[in-house]
């Protein structure tokens, strides 16, 4: 792993002694894959005991080359092999994914965050059984900030998401409104609304908005835009944060994957949420 400042590279103590959290991860692609080849390589006080793909054969083979191999198995199948499910599937399949975690008592980490708004019985779940859902910040910056800032009172949150069209093309609210963006030749602002609208016409790209907006002042009083632009190579989300405690902006441009709607930070973000749960040392909240 990398050297970071303080030694924290190094496994502290405490994290030898108590047992490893046994870590499942559900969804083999672009986020998952990564997920599970940094636990496979090793993550202090975590491990990797079952993964969950669409297509069992192809992930058994794909995943032969692991230092410790896991099972590959149905997402019915991964709660009592793990403490921690890290959901990063496609987001119909958040509830089946959640659910039998947070009855256990477990913690379910969700990137299909956009996908929560529609199944808010979750939350009931988990306060009922002690469960956590944890939306990591994914591939967004700042929700530490927005949250503190949320324990005070927050007068505006606004979102201006810029994407790629390869990132974009497909979605539904696209389809539904006959918005084409295949051959545009400047930006384009394709959606102005809320994180709530837009978890339904983009439940593949807006994570990012319902997140920021459950950390801030809700799916309903966020505003957002989205511009399709065909000069960009990078996912760039801009925010702009007006409260009684600070006003601030940040901006982050996000590399893509191999999967163009999903930038590279977004899995190093969970792998970051992991590495603190048993660090010595927890910088952010
Ligand atoms: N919160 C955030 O900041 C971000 C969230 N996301 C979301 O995270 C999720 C994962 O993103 P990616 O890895 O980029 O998506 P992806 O499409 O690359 O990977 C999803 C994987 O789930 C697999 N899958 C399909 N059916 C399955 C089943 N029944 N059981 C197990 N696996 C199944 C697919 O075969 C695919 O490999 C998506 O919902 C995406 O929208 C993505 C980027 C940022
Ligand atoms: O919001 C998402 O799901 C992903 C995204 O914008 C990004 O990776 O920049």
């Amino acid at each position: 792993m990398t050297e970071t400042p303080l030694g924290l590279s190094q496994t502290p103590a405490h994290a030898r002694a108590l047992p490893p959290l046994r870590v499942a991860v559900a969804g083999l692609g672009a986020v998952g894959l990564k997920i599970v080849e940094a636990l496979d390589e090793g993550l202090d006080g975590c491990v990797l005991t079952a993964v969950s793909a669409r297509d069992k054969a192809a992930a058994a083979d794909r995943l032969s080359a692991l230092t410790r191999p896991v099972p590959v198995v149905d997402i019915a199948e991964l709660e009592p092999l793990a403490d921690l499910v890290v959901e990063c599937a496609p987001a119909a399949l958040l509830p089946a994914i959640v659910e039998p975690f947070l009855r256990a008592g477990k913690t379910a980490v969700v990137l299909s965050s956009g996908a929560l708004l529609a199944n808010e019985g979750l939350i009931t779940i988990a306060r009922a059984h002690g469960g956590q859902i944890v939306v990591p910040t994914g591939a967004l910056l700042g929700l530490d900030a927005v949250t503190a800032a949320a324990e005070g009172e927050i007068r505006a949150v606004r979102m201006v998401t810029r994407k790629p069209v390869r990132g974009l093309v497909g979605a539904p609210y696209l389809v539904e409104n006959g918005i084409a963006i295949e051959d545009i030749t400047g930006p384009l602002r394709i959606f102005h609304g809320t994180p709530r609208e837009a978890a339904v016409g983009f439940p593949a790209n807006l994570n990012v908005a319902v997140a920021l907006s459950l950390a801030g002042i809700g799916p309903d009083r966020t505003t957002l835009e989205i511009w399709a632009d065909p000069a960009l190579e990078r996912n760039t989300h801009r925010i702009e944060v007006e409260a009684d405690s600070a006003t601030f902006t940040m901006a982050i441009e996000n590399i893509p994957t191999d999967n163009p709607k999903t930038g590279r930070i977004t899995a190093l973000s969970v792998l970051a949420y992991l590495r603190k749960l048993r660090a010595p040392l927890r910088v952010g909240s």
